[in-house]
Formats: structure tokens, sequence, C-alpha cells
């Protein structure tokens, strides 16, 4: 028989990461009853036919009502709106968090409409696909994976290991980190990524039109990457980059630079220069795979079994 960690669940939007979340609960046995809200109403009648959560409420203040965990679900930049909404309906002792790819916007944007008797810490499982709603959630999609743990300064220690056993229940590895260094290393080896497949997929589709689509035809695998990644939610994106602003534009101001710096040498001749760089990044992806990260295998980017 597992534990139970928390008597009742709460989880606001319905979507790949919260309806991965009920069915990773469900499987661990951890959790007594999960609802769950979404703001649209085609979202929660999918949600009552695929039984995604225990019970599936019209209102987030019903979803919330009696909840000992609260999970914000929804896009990045909504997240202070539904926060807003269910404050009133929080009861006394609740823990609220958040599932959001960025920390720092999501800290400011809701602890000042906490209630004074209920927590908040934020996490955020380093697993997703390209799919998006309320069927595309699965049981496994944190086994293995990180999940980021971001307390602000003032987190309950206690609030911190529970929400570390619950994630842990769910399949994920943990770690704490500080929150303007979450938002920087996501803008690293996440945020900018997307951006750059966003970025490539879209010179190709201005390209086919004088190629005849053969960038399509012809594409190989790491342009097939690329269309993977470009093809994930628009609003979950956008709201990524306007959040992580900061970050995301240090990150893409350093890439930039050594993007010019590879066109002047591609211009020049430059040969030393193009293998000398392309030897240091070929170190850096053998330094991943010595330190147990296989890149051509189906778990890559999941944490490393330490038992
Ligand atoms: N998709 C991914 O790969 C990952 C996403 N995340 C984060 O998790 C959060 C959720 O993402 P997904 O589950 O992928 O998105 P999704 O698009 O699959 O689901 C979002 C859900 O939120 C609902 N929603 C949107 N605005 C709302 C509002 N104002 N009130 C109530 N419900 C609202 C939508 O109806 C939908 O049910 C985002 O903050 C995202 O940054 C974190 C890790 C990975
Ligand atoms: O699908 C992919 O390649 C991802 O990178 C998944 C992902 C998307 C957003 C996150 O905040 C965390 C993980």
């Amino acid at each position: 028989m597992s534990e139970i960690l928390y008597n009742r669940v709460a989880l606001i939007g319905l979507g790949l990461i919260a309806g991965s979340m009920s069915l990773a609960m469900r499987r661990a046995g951890v959790v007594g009853e999960i609802t769950g809200y979404a703001r649209s109403p085609e979202t929660r009648d999918t949600a009552r036919e695929i039984n995604l959560v225990d019970r599936v409420c019209d209102t987030a203040a019903d979803a919330v009502k009696d909840a000992d965990l609260i999970v914000l679900a929804v896009p990045v930049g909504a997240m202070g709106a539904v926060m807003a909404e269910i404050a009133p309906a929080l009861k006394a002792g609740a823990l609220v968090t958040d599932v959001g790819s960025v920390k720092k916007s999501i800290f400011e944007a809701v602890t000042p409409l906490l209630p004074h008797d209920v927590s908040f810490v934020g996490t955020h499982p380093m697993a997703g696909t390209e799919h998006s709603g309320p069927r595309a959630g699965f049981a496994e999609l944190f086994d293995g994976r990180w999940c980021l743990i971001v307390p602000p300064d003032s987190a309950n220690e206690a609030d911190v290991v529970a929400l570390e056993r619950f994630w842990r229940a769910l399949g994920a590895t943990t770690e704490r980190m500080d929150m303007d260094h979450h938002d920087l290393v996501c803008a690293v080896v996440s945020h900018t990524p997307h951006l750059i497949a966003y970025t490539m997929v879209g010179v190709a589709d201005d390209l086919s039109r004088v190629t005849d689509q053969e960038v399509i035809k012809f594409s190989a695998a790491g342009f097939r990457d690329f269309t993977r990644i470009a093809a994930s939610d628009p609003t979950m994106w956008r709201d990524v980059f306007l959040e992580n602003k900061d970050a995301t534009l240090e990150i893409l101001g350093r890439f930039t630079e050594e993007l010019f710096a590879l066109q002047r040498a591609i211009r020049q001749g430059d040969g030393e220069h193009l293998y000398d760089y392309f030897t240091r990044t070929r170190t850096i992806r053998r330094g991943i795979i010595e330190a147990g990260q296989d890149t051509d295998a189906p778990d890559f980017g999941r944490a490393k079994k330490t038992e």
C-alpha cells in the first residue's frame, strides 16, 4: 500500500502536464482525490469523457475547495489570473505549486495574491512532448526525468520536502534550484533551442516556395527534430519567451555573436576556425555520453539513475 501524500489535489489546466500528473498520481496511489478544472468547456468535457481526473469541476473555485495541494498547469502568462480566481476559495494550510517553464515571473505574479495562510513552492518537470491538451497526457511522462524544485526564500522546509516526495512518487528525480538560476539554465537548454527550431522551420517554409517542397521531401533527421519541436503549442511558447525575456535575450545575444563569427569564418574560408569550433562542440557531446547519457537513446535527457 502506498502512503497518501495529499488527501486532495486540484489540477488547474487539464493539458499534457496536468493530465500526465493525474495518471502518474493514480499509478503511484499517493493521492486521495484528484479534482480538475480547465477554462474551456470542451476541455472539461474531454477530461470527463476520458476519466482524466476523479472529478472535473465547472469553476476553478470548486476544484480547489478543500484541496491540500493545488497545481497551476496553465500557460505561464495565465498563472496570475488563475491565482486571482482561486485565492478566495483556498483552504487554510493549502500548498500552491505550478509547473510552468519559467519560474521568476510566476513567483512575482502569484505570491502577492496568496492568502496569508497558504504557501507557494514552484516546480518544473523537465519533461514534455510537442503535443498538448487533455488527450496528450501519459503516466510515464516523468519517469526518470528531472523535476526542478524552486522554493522561494520564504518557503517552509516541510512543504518543499513534501513536494519532493510527491514528484519522486510520480517518477521524477528532483533537484532544488534558485529561480534566477533556473530561468537562465532553461533559457540555454530549452527556451533558446525552441526559438532556433521555430526559426529554422520558418526559414525552410519560406524556401520551400522556391525549392518546390524539396526541403520537406528530403528532410534529414536533424531537420525533422526541428519540425517536431516547432510543432509545440504556440500559446505556451509565446508566454515562455515573453515571461523569460531577460534570460532568453541574454542567451540569444551570445548565440547570434557566435553565429556571426561562424558566418565570417565561412565567408573568409577560415577552415581552422570552423574545425576548432566543431571539435569543441563534439567534445561536449562526448562528455554528455561519458556522463551516462547516450544522446541517441530514447531516454536521453532523463536523470541518471543513482541506485
Ligand atoms: N508541454 C511541455 O512540454 C511542458 C510544459 N510545461 C509547462 O506546463 C504548463 C502547462 O503546459 P501543457 O500542459 O503542456 O499545456 P496544454 O496546452 O496541454 O494545457 C494547458 C491547459 O490550460 C488550460 N488553460 C489555459 N488558460 C487557462 C486559464 N486562464 N484558466 C484555466 N485553464 C486554462 C487549457 O485549457 C489547457 O487545459 C505551462 O506553463 C508550460 O510552460 C512544463 C514542462 C513541459
Ligand atoms: O519536447 C521537448 O523536446 C521538450 O523540450 C519538452 C519540454 C518543454 C518545455 C519544458 O519546460 C520542459 C520540457
